[in-house]
């Protein structure tokens, strides 16, 4: 990040205490104005940037075999082995037999900001490519706040950095939610355009979908695909829930949040201060998926009609603490194998978390506070420890949990 000059203290060239993401009107308007086909068109937004996570050591994707999925084998005893996909022309050429509509999946990222989402997705497309059932399917993450900063960028360019910041039009307080979701819009329409034509196998939609009002909107636009006749899949839905409420997790994450593009030009410590006041701003929005919210969703499908089922699941602090008790499956009429090995693996991917990558990420919130403590104490070192402490303190956590709370209790 620019804010940290070469000899190691954190120092910014800055003079610019303003956010990408605070709302301008001229953004705003263009999004109003300009159909999302726009951006698609003129391949403004490139998310197929996935780069490989590396595999915890000793442990082989590629060795999986439904003998050691237990829970896996109970839900489809009679399911081929070894676990492999039909190619898509494979099924193009079935869905000629037939009148049923191959399937797509799209997983649903639910969570706060820096639970860990974006690194959930990049984790979870290595482990589909990784296997031998899935390894030929495409997959892509689709992230509404790539889109946000790259449509911010292409409209103001280096301008978008010198906007004054007030409170007043800060895209992530409650009262710009509306103007917020003309990105996730945008987002969602690209990702639902490219599984219909053949692009995409598996799409992940990252955003936070922090409020029930967007999944219902979420789950209306896939519904309304599964109902036209001229569309050319059937999407099965997951939702994947990522829940972090561990301290030092979240600590490490913000962190690591102030060197994405949002911050590229800010000191670090405005960066920590300001995605914890984004933080706050999503606590006080914010409502979990909830097997209630499960089951509303599964009524209202059947109620349609629709056949396609649905499925959530949770991965709470990195998979240390198991969700199977919360995680829930609605298979649909007709369960095809393809369906039933994506599940396979979803569940697969979830149960195992913590030995797949979850531990292989706490090894590095370890070594990061490990090593921060020792450069506090250091003249000259870099001192990110100073900032986190200060900003991310005690009273902060209690303050966010009260808001939670306060907003869950509405
Ligand atoms: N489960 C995880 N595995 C690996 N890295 C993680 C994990 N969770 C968080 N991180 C780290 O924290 C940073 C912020 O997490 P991110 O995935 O961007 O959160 P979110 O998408 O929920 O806002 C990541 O860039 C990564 O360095
Ligand atoms: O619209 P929602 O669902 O809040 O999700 C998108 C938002 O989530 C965020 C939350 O911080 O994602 P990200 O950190 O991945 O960039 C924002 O950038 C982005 O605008």
């Amino acid at each position: 990040m620019s804010g940290t000059s070469l000899n190691g203290s954190l120092k910014s060239n800055s003079t610019s205490e303003n956010s990408l993401f605070s709302l301008n009107k001229k953004v705003y308007s263009n999004l109003l104005l300009q159909k999302s086909s726009y951006y698609y068109a003129n391949d403004e937004i490139d998310e197929n940037n996935e780069s490989d996570v590396p595999l915890p050591h000793g442990l082989s994707l590629n060795n999986l075999s439904t003998e050691h999925l237990p829970t896996l084998s109970r839900v489809n005893s009679h399911s081929p082995s070894p676990l492999t996909f039909k190619s898509t022309r494979d099924y193009s050429r079935l869905m000629n037999e037939s009148t049923v509509k191959d399937s797509k999946f799209v997983f649903v990222l639910v969570g706060l900001p820096a639970v860990g989402k974006s690194a959930v997705s990049s984790q979870l497309i290595q482990f589909l490519r990784n296997n031998p059932a899935t390894h030929s399917l495409r997959c892509t993450s689709f992230n509404a706040g790539k889109v946000r900063r790259k449509m911010s960028y292409r409209n103001l360019g280096m301008r978008s950095m010198q906007l004054a910041n007030n409170s007043s039009d800060d895209l992530f307080s409650p009262k710009n939610t509306e103007k917020k979701e003309k990105y996730a819009r945008i987002t969602l329409d690209k990702l639902i355009k490219e599984l219909d034509s053949d692009i995409c196998d598996v799409a992940i939609f990252d955003a936070t979908n922090s409020q029930v009002q967007r999944r219902k909107f979420v789950f209306s636009e896939i519904s309304s695909y599964n109902q036209d006749i001229h569309s050319n899949f059937s999407i099965i839905p997951i939702v994947l829930q990522i829940t972090c409420d561990d301290q030092s997790f979240v600590k490490f994450n913000i962190h690591n949040k102030t060197f994405n593009e949002d911050y590229f030009d800010k000191p670090y410590h405005y960066a920590i201060a300001d995605f914890a006041r984004r933080l706050k701003n999503y606590c006080s929005q914010f409502t979990p998926f909830s097997k209630n919210e499960f089951a509303l969703l599964v009524d209202s499908f059947d109620t349609k009609g629709l056949n396609s089922g649905l499925f959530a699941y949770n991965i709470i602090n990195s998979g240390l603490v198991s969700t199977t008790s919360i995680n829930s499956r609605h298979l649909p009429a007709n369960c095809s194998d393809k369906v039933m090995e994506m599940i396979m693996l979803a569940e697969y991917f979830v149960e195992h978390y913590a030995s797949l990558f979850g531990s292989s990420y706490i090894e590095r919130v370890k070594d990061f506070f490990s090593e921060q403590k020792q450069n506090h104490l250091k003249l000259g070192s870099l001192d990110y420890f100073s900032s986190l402490s200060a900003v991310l303190d005690e009273n902060y956590f209690i303050e966010l949990q009260e808001i939670l709370e306060k907003n869950l209790g509405k």
